[in-house]
């Protein structure tokens, strides 16, 4: 290919080529050969200053989607479809400044690197042992054998017995016609499956035939032959464990047919062929070199993958593939979905992910699929009514079902018991009632059921939320978490509505966990002055945590968190049964804190320093001990002082040391009055759980 010097950008230079281009009598070779030189030349223009930036930058972008549109066709009359193909041609044509230059890989040499060797080898030992007896008796019967194979090319491209097989049996299944399918170095034709008198010129890809060799069954996705009368004709039937290699059975042997795969259908393949089970239909890419591909492509990819030699696939297909598991792994794990995991969506279980739209819980039509119940993608809206709603949710607006779905339920990242720092009391008290039994409902039952609400109190920012969304995730429950103020004063006038909505919701989603954060000013002790609205919110609440305590079916946990336990109401304090204190963090959890959250920065802390920040920051909520650590990792970068923050290596930035802590404690002090704590001491002793 000429490398492009400054006349080649000349205006005859892109006619002519243009002209080339759009004539109609270029193949698809030969096109990409064009844009791709065409790529090199305004590159090499811009590098000249020949062209403006934007005019280079606009050009490139035109070029080099019609390249790529070529070289990823899968239509074998205008696209290349051989990926493989492309890097070879590629790293022949790759050329820089002096047109002198060759690369030394060459569609021949290429098949003596190593690496390609190995790639076929253990391609060809996978194939053989994946080789059911009944499959080689099939191609015996039909006279065929690896032995038998045609005679393997000088470098072996054929020879891999898997690859010999699958080309004899296409050879038997073209009726013995002898093809003219050649090596370029062999002068010994290989037998193909081209039908007797097919020039390669007419069976060949375009592209494959102006490169003229044949393409290699290892990374080939390009069909070799065939019309689309033969592809009609399938003979060779894949069905079941066919894409591994392990069902194969010639049902005819009339035809050969071309796999002109229509990017469709390879990639249904692809996607079915992850999961094991794939029924190509007759008309599917079955040739022998179809079938071939097709263990390449698919077969051999997910025999690669699951054999434990690496596959080849290209991004796009990586891609696409990846693209395909998406929506089946979320099927599959969605009824373990919970917080922290997979969240499930309202009774189905599937994952609507951060950008996800809400998609009302309907049974599905076939009423098959995740119990019946099922969230379909978001054409159909929430409010369309023909769709059946959940039973639980009929009397529930859709709105405040979606916003429910958007606002409460928590989609946070998983939290592990060893998160929380300290609390240990309250750890394994709410491991035993709650967790366990929401793990295991079958033993948990009688009086051993879990209780259907239990009461965090303590100061603030000893980690009640935390905890909260710890139960959640380790017992696989949904967290809905909602601040009861909000209840009050976000959805005036609408708060009794949204507690039916909610714990409707949670009926579905179950098991579920609905914490309730300050959850004092919703239950508060009812007073003459106490505003209708929210006295009609507590009702409702009172209701419905009533409902979930006696209907032992349903799987819903209440979890209230108070700064101000000594506020809730008398009816709602019974009904909360568990009431657990969650102190200040003692010295160990401060510790715990500390070297937690050092561990992930840089810092130059020593056993000593740490302990006296331990001594220090006594009466230290958990937040409070956050908030000093925060504040000692920006100690390094304030005393950049001289140096340009912009510019600055992170490895310029110096350790956090323990000065930096001295000088967090002169701006960050404990939150929480021992006045407070006082008053926390003596509710606990008096209505508390703790020991
Ligand atoms: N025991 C703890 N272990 C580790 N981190 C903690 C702990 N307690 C608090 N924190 C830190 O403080 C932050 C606030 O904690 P959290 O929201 O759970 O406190 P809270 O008790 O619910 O507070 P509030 O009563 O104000 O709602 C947490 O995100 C965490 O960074």
């Amino acid at each position: 290919m000429e490398t492009p010097t400054h006349s080649t950008v000349h205006l005859s230079d892109w006619q002519k080529s243009y002209f080339a281009i759009t004539s109609g009598t270029c193949t698809p070779g030969q096109k990409a050969d064009e844009y791709r030189a065409k790529i090199l030349r305004i590159q090499y223009a811009w590098a000249n200053s020949e062209i403006s930036q934007v005019c280079a930058a606009n050009l490139f972008k035109k070029y080099a989607e019609k390249y790529s549109a070529i070289i990823d066709s899968d239509n074998i009359e205008t696209g290349l479809n051989n990926y493989a193909e492309n890097i070879l041609t590629l790293a022949k044509c790759q050329q820089n400044d002096s047109d002198k230059w060759q690369s030394a890989l060459t569609t021949d040499n290429v098949f003596e690197l190593k690496c390609v060797q190995e790639r076929m080898r253990a391609g060809k030992n996978y194939q053989s042992s994946q080789m059911a007896p009944t499959d080689a008796c099939v191609l015996a019967d039909k006279g065929v054998s690896a032995s038998a194979a045609p005679g393997p090319p000088k470098h072996g491209v054929f020879s891999s017995a898997g690859e010999a097989e699958l080309c004899a049996g296409s050879a038997k299944c073209a009726g013995q016609g002898p093809g003219l399918l050649e090596h370029p170095s062999s002068s010994k034709p290989l037998q193909s499956s081209v039908p007797p008198g097919t020039k390669m010129s007419d069976t060949l890809p375009a592209s494959s035939a102006v490169l003229n060799r044949p393409v290699y069954t290892g990374f080939q996705v390009t069909p070799l032959f065939g019309s689309k009368e033969a592809a009609s004709s399938s003979s060779l039937k894949m069905s079941g464990n066919c894409c591994d290699g392990q069902n194969l059975s010639l049902s005819n042997q009339s035809a050969v047919q071309a796999w002109s795969a229509s990017s469709g259908k390879r990639k249904a393949f692809y996607g079915l062929a992850d999961e094991g089970s794939v029924v190509i239909p007759s008309h599917a890419p079955c040739q022998a070199s179809g079938s071939t591909e097709t263990s390449s492509i698919s077969g051999n990819r997910n025999r690669n993958e699951e054999g434990g030699v690496p596959g080849f696939r290209t991004a796009k297909e990586q891609l696409w593939v990846d693209q395909q598991k998406k929506p089946r792994n979320l099927a599959q794990r969605a009824p373990v979905s919970s917080y922290g995991g997979v969240k499930k969506s309202l009774g189905a279980g599937r994952s609507r992910g951060p950008f996800g739209k809400f998609v009302p819980p309907v049974p599905k039509q076939d009423g098959n699929e995740n119990g019946g119940v099922q969230c379909k993608p978001h054409a159909r809206g929430p409010t369309d009514p023909s769709l059946p709603v959940d039973e639980r949710l009929k009397n529930i607006e859709p709105k405040m079902v979606e916003l429910i779905m958007h606002e409460i339920m928590d989609h946070g990242p998983p939290i592990n018991w060893d998160d929380i720092a300290g609390v240990e009391f309250a750890k394994a008290t709410i491991k035993e009632i709650v967790v366990w039994p929401m793990l295991r409902p079958d033993i948990f039952t009688g009086l051993r059921g879990p209780p259907k609400g239990i009461l965090l109190f303590g100061p603030p920012g000893t980690g009640k939320t935390l905890i909260g969304k710890c139960i959640a995730c380790q017992s696989g429950a949904t967290f809905f978490s909602i601040s009861a103020s909000s209840l009050t004063s976000k959805w005036v006038g609408e708060g009794e509505k949204m507690v039916r909505a909610l714990f409707a919701v949670a009926r579905c989603q179950q098991p579920a966990v609905i914490f309730i954060d300050e959850i004092d000013s919703l239950l508060s002790q009812r007073g003459d002055g106490e505003h209708e609205s929210s006295r009609r919110i507590k009702t409702e609440f009172l209701v419905q945590l009533d409902g979930a305590t006696t209907s032992s079916e349903d799987r819903i946990l209440v979890v209230g968190a108070t700064n101000r336990p000594q506020e809730i109401d008398e009816a709602a304090r019974r009904r909360l049964v568990k009431r657990l204190y969650i102190p200040l963090p003692e010295a160990s959890a401060r510790k715990q804190i500390v070297t937690r959250l050092m561990s992930k920065e840089h810092c130059s802390l020593n056993e000593e320093e740490v302990e006296l920040i331990v001594r220090k920051s006594d009466g230290f909520s958990g937040a409070d001990m956050t908030q000093l650590c925060r504040e000692a990792s920006l100690g390094p970068i304030r005393s950049l002082q001289t140096m340009d923050i912009t510019t600055i290596m992170p490895d310029q930035v110096r350790p956090i040391a323990f000065l930096d802590f001295e000088s967090a404690f002169r701006t960050v002090r404990p939150s929480v009055s021992s006045k407070d704590l006082e008053l926390y001491e003596t509710w606990n002793q008096t209505f508390g759980c703790g020991r």
